[in-house]
């Protein structure tokens, strides 16, 4: 709990206060709709609405303050706190009123355009299996201590990520392990955490609706390591883990001013991987480096998953586990929900649904199912709306490139008409189809998913992209649900029956 008074001294630019600033505040929330008696409602201006027009309601529901960049007609007495720039405002007072938890736990952050997810989770059971009480923060879910909590975003803005920052460190974790995504990196949401270990997995096509070009995208990528390098003195506990195999890994490294462990299977690494063997449920490989020489056997599988693999080593290596405890756990290590999942409905074909919704995890995607020797791969794809447009026909091109039969479906086409982005995703399967090659276009996500089981045959590989662990598809009518697994399963069941 804090008062207007305290919250206000720790804004760095101006303000001006109109009300008893000796009101206490006991929790901060952007969102009318969660507002609780006594909160702080902060005014962000959206893409969709300005929350300036709830504040009334916030204040009906008990909020006693508001922070707003102009002033409010409110109800009662609510007290407004004026500033030029609502975001800078919130990056200074949001942790304040948290105490700063992310300075009191080890903060192990993981950023790069695939792997974020998949590389966390290993992170964080390597983590446990050393004994440490983990948080985890990224895309399916936050946990504390296995405790599953739900999550809007791979990284949450400053007021959701310090709550619940807030809510590990009094559970007693000591480590956090979260994905930090360029759009938090270039929003500021981590601000006021200090980061102890900074994974780089890979840098390639996404996002550029945001970020417009691949350097401004590096830029953001690299906010993370030079949060890393900040404090000299402390240089010695912080630590870098960079892919040094990926093109962008020299300009992440420009900006690391602290200890750096590479880790790559093609160029020379500390941590390096050979002897790659792969199937479809399992891969064992290599590792060698100064504090490992290990063969290690995984229940994940892909050359993709390898690098994920390398990484989390790194990262738990940094964060003092050792050899034995880590090769163990790895052993001990399932897959991550929807990514590379394999859907078991006693067909005689595989099925694997996957979260790969960009061109470089398309292709990695279908690399590895090619690397299992199928008779043929027939993938279902599509790119979700409201996002970056350039990676449509790219991904219709690996797509025809890399599958025998590409069909082209709706991801999540939010706002935007799905007629005209699958349109955009087959001009790029057009380019890429070699001559007699067979592809098809099939709208409604289900249909396609149904075609495809009704097309394959034994040997085949059906690969479901896109949408991995969601349950949900975003439609311009409103969100439904929508499994991949479940309707690949209804599909099996329904080919059984005729
Ligand atoms: C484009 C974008 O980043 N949007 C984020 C933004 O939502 P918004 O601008 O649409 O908000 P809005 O609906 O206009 O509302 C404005 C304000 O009014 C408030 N409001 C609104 C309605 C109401 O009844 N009462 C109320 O108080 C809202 O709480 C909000 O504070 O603010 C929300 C709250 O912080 C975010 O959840 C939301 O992320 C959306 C869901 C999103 O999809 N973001 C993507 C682009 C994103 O951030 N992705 C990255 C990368 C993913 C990855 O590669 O892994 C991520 O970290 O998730
Ligand atoms: N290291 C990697 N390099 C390339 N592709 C990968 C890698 N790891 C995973 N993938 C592919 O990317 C997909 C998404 O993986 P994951 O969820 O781990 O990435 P992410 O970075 O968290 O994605 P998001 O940005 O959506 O949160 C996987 O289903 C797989 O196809
Ligand atoms: N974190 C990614 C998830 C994309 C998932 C895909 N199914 C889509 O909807 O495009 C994003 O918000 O861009
Ligand atoms: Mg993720």
């Amino acid at each position: 709990m804090k008062s207007v008074n305290e919250l206000c001294k720790q804004i760095k630019g101006i303000y001006n206060v109109d009300g008893n600033a000796n009101t206490m505040i006991t929790g901060i929330s952007s969102d009318s709709r969660s507002i609780e008696k006594g909160d702080l409602f902060v005014c962000f201006s959206g893409v969709h609405t300005d929350g300036a027009v709830y504040a009334s309601q916030a204040v009906e529901k008990g909020a006693v303050a508001v922070l707003t960049t102009k002033h409010l007609d409110l109800p009662g007495n609510a007290v407004q706190i004026m500033v030029p720039d609502v975001h800078h405002a919130v990056e200074d007072i949001v942790p304040y009123f948290y105490d700063y938890p992310g300075k009191k736990m080890r903060m192990i952050g993981v950023t790069g355009t695939n792997g974020k997810t998949t590389t966390s989770h290993i992170i964080y059971h390597i983590l446990k299996a050393a004994g440490h009480r983990v948080g985890l923060l990224g895309t399916i879910h936050a946990l504390i201590d296995d405790e599953e909590l739900p999550i809007h975003n791979t990284t949450p803005d400053v007021i959701d990520l310090q709550r619940f920052l807030a809510l590990m460190y009094d559970r007693g974790v000591t480590h956090v392990v979260m994905e930090v995504s360029s759009h938090a990196l270039a929003l500021n949401r981590v601000a006021g955490i200090e980061y102890d270990t900074a994974v780089f997995t890979n840098l390639t096509q996404d996002h550029l609706d945001f970020h417009k070009t691949m350097e401004n995208y590096l830029a953001a990528k690299c906010k993370l390591f030079q949060n890393i390098s900040l404090d000299e003195h402390v240089k010695d506990n912080k630590t870098a883990i960079v892919n040094i195999d990926d093109p962008y890994a020299e300009g992440i490294l420009k900006t690391c001013h602290c200890n750096v462990l590479t880790y790559g299977v093609e160029k020379a690494a500390d941590l390096k991987a050979a002897n790659l063997s792969v199937e479809l449920k399992r891969s064992s490989f290599d590792v060698t480096g100064p504090f490992v020489n290990v063969h290690l056997n995984m229940n994940i599988t892909g050359l993709f998953n390898v690098y994920n693999t390398l990484a989390a080593i790194g990262a738990a290596h940094a964060e003092g586990v050792d050899e034995q405890t880590i090769d163990k756990a790895i052993q001990s290590f399932h897959s991550v929900p929807g990514r590379f999942e394999l859907v078991e409905a006693g067909q005689d074909f595989a099925i694997v649904v996957d979260y790969s919704h960009t061109p470089d995890s398309l292709e990695k995607a279908l690399t590895t199912a090619r690397a299992m020797n199928p008779v043929r791969i027939l993938c279902v794809f599509g790119c979700g709306g409201d996002r970056d447009r350039t990676k449509r026909p790219i991904m219709g091109r690996i797509a025809a490139e890399h599958a025998d039969i590409p069909i082209v479906t709706s991801d999540n086409p939010r706002s935007e008409d799905p007629e005209a982005i699958v349109q955009e995703v087959e001009a790029g399967v057009k380019d890429g189809l070699k001559p007699g090659q067979h592809h098809e276009v099939i709208v409604n996500r289900r249909d396609a998913i149904f075609r495809a089981v009704e097309l394959a045959q034994s040997g085949d590989i059906v690969l479901i992209a896109g949408k991995g662990h969601e349950d949900y598809q975003i439609l311009k009518t409103g969100t439904i649900h929508f499994d991949d697994r479940e309707v690949a399963r209804d599909a099996v069941l329904a080919a059984k029956g005729r």
